[in-house]
């Protein structure tokens, strides 16, 4: 049976948005506040065992989901996990008590994005997928909406509110489940 959100003492948290957007930076400092666990989907999946094939398009390899998430089950049961990941539509509903989206304007998004190397095809794919908001709607299609929040990510000010107000809301979430 489904556990309905709201019955863990501790929340859990997904960060999500376009490669690039400040998930990772964002998480760490939250991660650091709360004492919560920081799970970087990418890292975890490698270090267990949950990667598939390459793919030679895109120069990454696949994530096996259904393994990642039997792996992740008994983690995310516990609660005070946040979820750091470039899409959010595979993972159970009943995971989460939050979804934060991260949002960058394009031209910032792409000059991060080219610093970290990126060129050609995976470079404009991933400005496309800012630009369509592809995420926020992955997000908005797979969770309820009065969970979902989008965030912007485009200056060390908007990264500082961010954490402040995520940080406020964890102090409710645990106040009201004392
Ligand atoms: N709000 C912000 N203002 C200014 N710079 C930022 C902000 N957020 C992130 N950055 C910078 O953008 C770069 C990318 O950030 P980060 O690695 O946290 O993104 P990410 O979303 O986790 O990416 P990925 O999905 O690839 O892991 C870093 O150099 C970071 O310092």
């Amino acid at each position: 049976m489904e556990m309905p959100s709201g019955k863990r003492s501790k929340p859990n948290i997904m960060v999500t948005g376009t490669p690039g957007v400040g998930k990772s930076s964002l998480c760490e400092q939250i991660s650091e506040i709360t004492g919560f666990e920081w799970i970087q989907i990418g890292n975890f999946a490698k270090e267990n065992d949950c990667l598939d094939e390459f793919d030679e398009e895109y120069k990454c390899p696949v994530l096996n989901e259904d393994r990642l998430i039997d792996e992740l089950e008994e983690t995310m049961s516990g609660g005070g996990v946040i979820v750091d990941y470039h899409g959010c539509d595979f993972f159970p509903e009943r995971w989460f008590d939050i979804v934060f989206v991260l949002r960058t304007d394009n031209t910032q998004l792409f000059d991060r994005l080219r610093q970290r190397g990126y060129s050609g095809k995976k470079l404009e794919d991933n400005i496309q997928c800012e630009i369509f908001q592809t995420i926020l709607e992955e997000a908005k299609e797979s969770y309820a909406q009065e969970i979902v929040h989008e965030l912007q990510s485009n200056t060390p000010e908007d990264m500082e509110s961010n954490v402040e107000r995520i940080c406020s809301w964890v102090d409710l979430f645990l106040q009201n489940n004392e």
